[in-house]
């Protein structure tokens, strides 16, 4: 294999193959915010820092060069996922995300292209401006229940869209049973939280035996997962074969329109990747979108400036005498530039999810070993000072030259927000759409200010994260109100 001898971060290597600097193992590893430590870990190690937990190696890639050269121009490579043990437990093996690269998976990324590509997500704006509307009539009833309001919002709409289903409460209790299998996924990936992910055979030991509360918990979580997989699928292809039309097209009425007949050999693989296309919506779809959605009320009420600007614009294109449509967006560069901004300035997935590599391989001539797990540091890509003056601002005009959209700035929803790759969120023209008309409606729809304490002084506000996969902003108050009787009016209209 060809190496360099260079060794461009000055650190000393031993002879032979180049193995990259060691950084450390287990236990010290940055428990809060890891990937601010990592960005701060980047100024001595360079585009890569290197570690181990437990054998496992992880390579985090600390810029947009070392992102593009190892999980786009390799990608042939490092398209993998890892598997843990648990996940056998999670019963998760119908979840396309942590599927390993392999002509199976490809089968879900045609089919969720097919139905969900660019183009085809258009047919879902009718149910998207529809729930939009509903959240924004609940936030004028009772805007102090907009935190949990936000919440139904986005997990009607992606089960809406999916199986075209207009219950809540029948899309409420698959959405419950989706949130307990999310959770069970995030204290998972915790390390060091389920010792089976280290000892493989313990998810052999029977649920009756002895201090095995771990296995039951995680058994039902697993039953969920199965049924949040196959009821709903189960149930569309009765209401389809009934000739039960649904109000609005769904994704998966369309997935089982395309099936061969029940005979032909490939059935009943077209029918389960049909299936699991259709249920990852809400695993995948509900808590990115809401982080997203909860970040841009904090934006905006962190930025009355901000507000005020786009309020101006959607005025002045818009009016007030109708409600904004999804195809607006296109005559709103400022609105365009705070949902850009947004997403920079609130990174959903700081670390995105990470990819995994399935032959050794090389970077710069240093050796990365086969089974390297990668993390991109999207947060430190988008708070790189170079890149982004004063990046823990929020500041739409960033996104803006001579009043359109700057496409010499990075773009988080070309790089960063959605991941890298052939691993790239395919869901992505979906979440855009459904996070631009949230944005329009409530810019155009709402005044939202810091909540005042009983001596009429401005709580003060503050984006704070914990350390999961999905960052979902920690709860703040905020008031949220009409901006007018008629703005009011065109909503209960
Ligand atoms: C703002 C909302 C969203 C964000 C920020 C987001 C972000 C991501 C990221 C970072 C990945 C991993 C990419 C990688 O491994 O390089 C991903 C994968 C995925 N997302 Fe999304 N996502 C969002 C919404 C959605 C929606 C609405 C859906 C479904 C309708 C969806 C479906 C998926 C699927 C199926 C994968 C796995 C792809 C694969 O492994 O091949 N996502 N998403």
């Amino acid at each position: 294999r060809k190496r360099k001898n260079s060794n461009p971060r000055g650190l000393p290597l031993p002879p032979g193959p180049t193995p990259l600097p060691l950084v450390g193992n287990l236990f010290q590893m940055p428990q809060e915010l890891p990937w601010v430590v990592y960005a701060e870990w980047a100024q001595k190690y360079g585009d890569i820092t290197y570690f181990e937990v437990l054998g496992q190696p992880i390579a985090v890639l600390n810029n947009v060069k070392a992102i593009t050269q190892v999980l786009e121009k390799k990608a042939v490579n490092t398209s993998d996922r890892l598997w843990m043990p648990i996940f056998d437990l999670l019963k998760l093996d119908w979840s396309f995300p942590f599927m390993a690269y392999n002509p199976f998976w490809k089968l879900h990324r045609k089919d969720f292209h097919q139905h969900l590509g660019p183009i085809q997500v258009q047919i879902y704006r009718p149910i998207i401006e529809d729930q939009t509307l509903r959240y924004a009539r609940a936030m004028i009833a009772n805007p102090q229940d907009f935190w949990e309001q936000a919440r139904s919002w986005i997990g009607l709409t992606v089960m809406r869209v999916a199986y075209g289903i207009d219950d809540a409460a029948y899309n409420e209790n698959l959405i419950v049973k989706a949130q307990a299998v999310n959770q069970g996924f995030s204290e998972a990936s915790i390390a060091g939280r389920y010792l089976v992910n280290y000892i493989p055979w313990l998810k052999y030991v029977p649920s009756w035996f002895p201090g095995a509360g771990w296995r039951r918990h995680l058994d039902a979580i697993g039953k969920m997962s199965e049924e949040v997989s196959v009821v709903p699928f189960r149930d569309a292809k009765e209401r389809v074969g009934r000739g039960d039309l649904d109000e609005h097209t769904s994704v998966v009425r369309r997935l089982i329109e395309d099936l061969p007949s029940e005979s032909d050999p490939s059935y009943l693989e077209r029918a389960t990747v049909a299936r699991n296309v259709a249920a990852i919506g809400y695993i995948a779809g509900a808590d990115t979108s809401l982080s997203g959605a909860y970040a841009l009320v904090l934006a905006l009420a962190m930025n009355p400036e901000a507000l005020k600007k786009a309020q101006a614009e959607m005025d002045a294109v818009i009016g007030s005498d109708r409600l904004p449509r999804a195809e607006d967006i296109t005559r709103l560069p400022y609105v365009q530039a705070v949902v850009k901004e947004n997403s920079r300035w609130h990174s959903i997935g700081p670390l995105s999810l990470p990819h995994l590599s399935m032959s050794e391989d090389e970077y710069e001539g240093y050796h990365l070993p086969k089974g390297t797990m990668f993390l991109p540091n999207t947060w430190a890509v988008m708070h790189d000072p170079k890149r982004f003056d004063d990046p823990l601002a929020f500041k739409p005009e960033r996104y803006l030259k001579d009043g359109i959209i700057n496409k010499d700035v990075l773009d988080p929803d070309n790089f960063a927000n959605f991941g890298y790759g052939r691993r790239m969120c395919p869901g992505r023209f979906l979440a855009v759409e459904i996070t631009r008309y949230f944005a329009m409606c409530m810019i155009m729809l709402f005044d939202i200010t810091p909540r005042k304490d009983e001596h009429g002084n401005e709580i003060p506000l503050k984006l704070e994260v914990g350390s999961e996969t999905i960052c979902i902003p920690a709860p703040f108050e905020v008031d949220i109100r009409p901006r007018s009787a008629k703005h009011a009016a065109l909503v209960n209209h």
